[in-house]
């Protein structure tokens, strides 16, 4: 009962369930997973606020040599390395970036009106993934990404990118996967990377180290007038030793960061996208709130104005709930004492030694039909029909950005980038885009490199834009 080459990644729990196994099952020697269409209040527990789980190291070792916040196994470790970065991410620190989200947001959409007046076929799902690099990398180093100026929208290096997070796999089980490919020599890129891809992803790399070192050399201080970056406050942060603060750590801090804020929201606008489109009734809904809004103004919409529409929060809801941006099964493992488990019956306890790993996996309450009825359907208005009792339930069990305190720390950012994106793209273009040759298929999951992946031959969400397509 394995889920191989991260195909299929619910395997395990359909498995699981189809056996009557009940919600515990045994995945591996070491780790027991927990079904949250059984349990999910479960989740709950894992991952709380207040119990000190580590991560499972072999797990995260795909994310690095387990320095970053996001790979950090140790709880007492993880909680100074957060703690360092925590105020860069809080809400009040990101919302002072608007105006750059914005202005990146612009960008999208003069890139897309030019497609139309060319009449091109628009790769959207690589164009939300060059948006998202260029706005996380605004907050993971001080030298921001262009990826929005790149002709063809970085196909070759969001392809490759598919390919790197499949390593993620590989490198749990042979740790020089990593290592072998930080060694590549300058001059081999060159002479067989004919397209560029290679080198653009290898350029990524260049500009964290750069990045890093800078911040290392300045002592976390900017010249006066330029604001404190991601690194430079880490370098400054009084919860980490100085002596921890050397350049591997920045640069896999800097390198996870731009990692966890790429797919993630790419795949959640792709999807939201795609479904909008589909559904005219949903389109209708959404393009007369949002002309409501905007009336005769023809700049973009502000945050403080778009996050108030109930519809397109219902929307941005469906995304992030259909598209389970982490796939993931996120393990944790108390190394200090024995774990328990109740079973929803409340009629068996087990008790697990110390040191063993237990996981959940968050589609598992996303398409939990006793929470969300139809749970496979895009439907936004749930988020504003339901009765308050069971949307109290629904919110309970809608953990996108997880919970606790290894959550996301760029939830601000995320919602940010969504609500800006969907908002403004749809207000600006929507009447004039439909899909091309896109189907469902094309924003499905079928692979699992912790963040989800489409089908390797799907051609991702294609759409033309103008009146005359
Ligand atoms: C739709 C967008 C996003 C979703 C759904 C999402 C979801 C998540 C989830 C579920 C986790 C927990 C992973 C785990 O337990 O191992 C996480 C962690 C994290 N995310 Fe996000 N994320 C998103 C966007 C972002 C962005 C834009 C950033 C950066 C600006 C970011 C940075 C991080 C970091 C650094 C962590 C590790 C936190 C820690 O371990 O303390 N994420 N994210």
């Amino acid at each position: 009962m394995t889920a191989s080459r991260g195909e299929a990644g619910n395997t395990l729990s359909r498995c699981a369930r189809c056996m009557t196994y009940g919600p515990i099952i045994r995945i591996n020697p070491w780790e027991v997973h927990i079904d949250g269409q059984i349990d999910p209040a479960f989740w709950h527990v894992l991952y709380s606020q207040s119990t000190k789980l580590d991560k499972d190291g072999w797990y995260y070792s795909g994310f690095g040599s387990g320095l970053s916040t996001v790979a950090t196994s140790s709880s007492e470790l993880h909680r100074a390395r957060r703690g360092a970065v925590s105020s860069y991410f809080s809400a009040g620190h990101v919302r002072k970036y608007e105006p750059m989200v914005l202005a990146q947001v612009s960008k999208l959409i003069a890139r897309l009106q030019k497609c139309s007046s060319n009449d091109e076929v628009v790769d959207l799902a690589n164009a939300y993934r060059c948006l998202t690099i260029d706005v996380v990398t605004s907050f993971s180093v001080p030298d921001p990404r262009k990826m929005l100026e790149l002709d063809d929208f970085g196909k070759g290096s969001n392809g490759l990118m598919r390919g790197f997070s499949k390593l993620i796999t590989l490198q749990r089980h042979m740790k020089v996967v990593i290592p072998l490919l930080e060694l590549i020599p300058d001059w081999l890129v060159t002479a067989v990377d004919t397209s560029g891809s290679f080198r653009q992803l290898m350029d990524f790399r260049i500009s964290f180290q750069k990045a890093a070192q800078q911040a290392l050399d300045r002592k976390g201080k900017p010249p006066p007038g330029q604001e404190p970056s991601n690194l430079d406050t880490l370098y400054s942060a009084s919860e980490l030793a100085q002596n921890d603060k050397v350049m591997n750590y920045f640069v896999e801090e800097a390198t996870n960061i731009t990692g966890a804020g790429t797919e993630t929201t790419a795949s959640t606008l792709g999807l939201l996208t795609y479904h909008v489109l589909f559904d005219r009734d949903v389109f209708d809904k959404l393009l007369t709130e949002l002309s409501a809004l905007a009336g005769n103004n023809t700049e973009l919409m502000e945050l403080r104005m778009l996050e108030k529409l109930p519809y397109l929060q219902g929307c941005i809801n469906e995304a992030l709930r259909l598209s389970n941006p982490v796939t993931g099964r996120l393990p944790r493992f108390n190394p200090r004492a024995a774990t328990t488990y109740t079973t929803p019956d409340g009629k068996t306890t087990y008790t697990f030694p110390p040191n063993t790993v237990m996981s959940m996996y968050m589609p598992d309450l996303h398409f939990n039909a006793s929470i969300f009825p139809s749970p496979h359907t895009f439907n936004p208005s749930r988020w504003i029909d339901t009765l308050p009792e069971h949307l109290k339930e629904m919110h309970r069990y809608f953990v996108p950005f997880s919970k606790g305190s290894r959550s996301c720390l760029g939830i601000e950012v995320a919602k940010m980038e969504l609500v800006l994106t969907a908002g403004n793209v749809f207000q600006k273009l929507g009447r004039d885009m439909r899909l091309w040759e896109t189907t469902k298929r094309d924003v499905s999951w079928a692979y699992d490199f912790f963040a989800p992946y489409i089908p390797v031959d799907s051609k991702g969400l294609r759409v033309k834009i103008g009146k005359s397509s």
